[in-house]
């Protein structure tokens, strides 16, 4: 029997000076090992709502009300420092654009050291050992070769994959992707979320899908959450979402989804 991994209840989120409400009462369960997927336009709150859960809203705007549980334990009444630990360890992040997200002046071994230091308190061997680790079971070949590459080194989906094992070099039970195939042409798009989808299996984790593109979640999500403008339209099984939906919103949504399958070139092995 599963239990909630993470409870969002009645979560606002707003201007701290004003009060002025950005994300209004949005209340969403996701159960351990599932996959559940945040869907909603540009503005629609997913970005806040997810910042919110890892405790990294941008200054000025915070949680105005409601509660987010982590295994029923509440976020919001830790302190910050015990709250960042969880980032990492409890809570995995896929960001959008692992460019942007990797540091440019270190090399591939170095910023897993860093985290992998600060977390576990490997050694500098036992860190390079399970970086090999890490970079095989996501896809990279000759993983050894790769480890004094910088981030430029690599092409988009590579260091997508790369992204991916730094999130999951601490062992997190939930995996937040973030748009996280947006930077990537649509064949390699498919070959990250089926990644992402293998290594929830592999490793048990509860994977939350942040995206405006329903399409990119059918066959990934078993949940699906929509929010507009800042507030929950419906919460159901996929299932629910894509063959019932009683909300004209979800079906005009479902209606301007972008096919995956449009045939781009595949330039992953590109820069291996
Ligand atoms: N740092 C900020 N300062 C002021 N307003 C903000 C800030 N971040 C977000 N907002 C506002 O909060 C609302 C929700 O934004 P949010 O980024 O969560 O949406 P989103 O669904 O993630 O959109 P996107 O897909 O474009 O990232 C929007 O109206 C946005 O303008």
């Amino acid at each position: 029997m599963s239990s909630p991994h993470l409870e969002i209840e009645n979560l606002t989120i707003g201007f701290e000076s004003s009060g002025r409400v950005l994300v209004e009462g949005v209340s969403i369960i996701v159960e351990r090992g599932n996959a559940t997927a945040l869907v909603g336009e540009s503005g629609s709150g997913k970005t806040l709502s997810m910042l919110a859960v890892m405790g990294l809203l941008p200054e000025g705007i915070t949680v105005l009300g409601g509660d987010v549980r982590l295994d029923g334990t509440s976020l919001l009444s830790l302190d910050p420092r015990a709250r960042r630990r969880l980032n990492g360890s409890e809570i995995g992040l896929v960001p959008q654009d692992a460019m942007a997200a990797l540091n440019p002046t270190l090399d591939i071994q170095t910023q897993f050291e860093l985290v992998l230091r600060t977390h576990l308190r490997m050694s500098k061997a036992a860190s390079r050992k399970r970086t090999v680790e890490l970079l095989d079971q996501v896809g990279i070949p000759e993983p050894e070769s790769k480890l004094k590459r910088y981030a430029h080194e690599f092409s988009g989906g590579q260091r997508q994959r790369v992204m991916i094992a730094l999130a999951l070099s601490c062992g997190p039970k939930m995996l937040i992707a973030d748009e996280p195939t947006t930077a990537l042409d649509v064949t390699i798009q498919q070959q990250i979320l089926d990644l992402v989808a293998r290594l929830r299996e592999e490793l048990d984790m509860t994977v939350m899908w942040i995206t405006h593109d329903l399409g990119v979640v059918a066959g990934l999500a078993d949940d699906v959450a929509v929010l507009r403008s800042g507030k929950l339209v419906e919460h159901g099984s996929a299932e629910q979402i894509f063959f019932a939906s009683e909300h004209d919103y979800t079906r005009q949504l479902l209606a301007a989804t972008p096919t995956l399958f449009d045939g781009a070139p595949d330039s992953e092995g590109a820069a291996q």
